[in-house]
């Protein structure tokens, strides 16, 4: 297991400081940006802005994911202009990283003063009211890797950072639930198309089977994705408030498919019985989807992101 000292973060957070002007050298709010929606950097005041490739960065690893861009972005959101730290493009488990290397971007804006994070992400509907393009805010999450083995705060605890024993049970706080669908309808999300619910985590890559993705929505699950948990733990272990909004980029397949020995057997004579399971052959999951429908919708999370900024640097949440 790679192994990430206090140091470590610390060295990583004295590089940005070292070469960030003044008014970024500390920051109130952290936003990590979901497959194919970087574009809100692009909503920043540009003449402030100062980017960082994570290449450059000591302590941080290379993105590898078509629509993560790989860069650390520092500007001004909204009208308050609140100073603010981007990951255009996150760490995933599957491109070959640890826990510890998905989340230390964010023990490094931990460290840079961030008090609130936005957590965004693409992923799969498990759930036949949910559309393709709707957008849900976080209200639970269940973490596959988390409860077998594979947590993000797994290793010797940094009681800089928090407790050896942080609770979760309200890591997505109802008063920031409640302020993102203020935010929400005041830029004009209609109420049909953003709900609440709970976000799985897998590892990925390979999508889910269909048995895998039933199984998930009998066990509670409404979306289903391959990030934001470790950073939501890893946020919260360090007392770090954070809000989650996923983008459903895609309707994962559930239906059990059709029956090959019951058609085989209607077509020699042996049966009459006909198969009545919906053919979904057609509806793979794919990447290229996924950034599709994050293209379609990101103007709608980006316009909500920028006032939720704004509601929150406004009250005392
Ligand atoms: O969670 P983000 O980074 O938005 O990306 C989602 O989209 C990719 C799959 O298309 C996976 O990485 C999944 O986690
Ligand atoms: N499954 C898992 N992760 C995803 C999906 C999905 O269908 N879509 C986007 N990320």
């Amino acid at each position: 297991m790679t192994v990430i000292t206090e140091e470590t973060y610390k060295y990583s957070a004295e590089f940005l400081i070292s070469k960030l002007p003044q008014e970024f050298q500390q920051v109130d709010l952290g936003v990590i940006c979901g497959s194919g929606l970087g574009g809100l950097v692009d909503t920043i005041d540009q003449s402030t802005k100062v980017e960082f490739l994570y290449k450059d960065i000591p302590g941080f690893v290379a993105s590898t994911v078509v629509g993560h861009a790989g860069k650390l972005v520092f500007g001004h959101l909204g009208e308050f202009r609140t100073p603010t730290v981007f990951m255009v493009g996150r760490f995933h488990c599957y491109e070959g990283h640890t826990m510890l290397q998905c989340t230390l971007p964010v023990r490094v804006m931990a460290l840079m003063g961030i008090k609130s994070l936005i957590v965004t992400n693409a992923c799969g509907g498990l759930k036949s009211e949910h559309k393709v393009g709707d957008l849900m805010i976080i209200n639970d999450h269940l973490s596959l890797p988390g409860m077998v083995g594979n947590n993000a705060l797994i290793g010797a605890n940094i009681e800089f950072f928090g407790p050896r024993f942080p609770a979760v049970s309200d890591a997505y706080t109802y008063a920031l639930r409640k302020l993102a669908f203020k935010a929400a309808f005041e830029v004009g999300i209609s109420p049909n198309d953003i709900r609440e619910g709970v976000y799985a985590m897998v590892t990925g890559p390979s999508f889910e089977t269909r048995v895998e993705a039933r199984y998930l929505a009998t066990i509670g699950a409404d979306v289903v994705g391959m990030s934001t948990v470790p950073e939501v733990v890893v946020a919260r272990h360090a007392g770090i408030k954070v809000l989650g909004i996923s983008l459903i980029t895609n309707d994962v397949v559930r239906a059990r498919g059709k029956d090959a020995k019951l058609e085989v057997m209607r077509e020699l004579g042996l049966t009459d019985k006909i198969d009545t399971e919906e053919d979904t052959e057609k509806t793979f999951a794919n990447h290229a989807e996924v950034l599709e429908t994050s293209a379609m919708r990101s103007n709608d999370m980006q316009r909500m992101v920028i006032r939720y900024a704004d509601l929150l640097a406004a009250t005392l949440i």
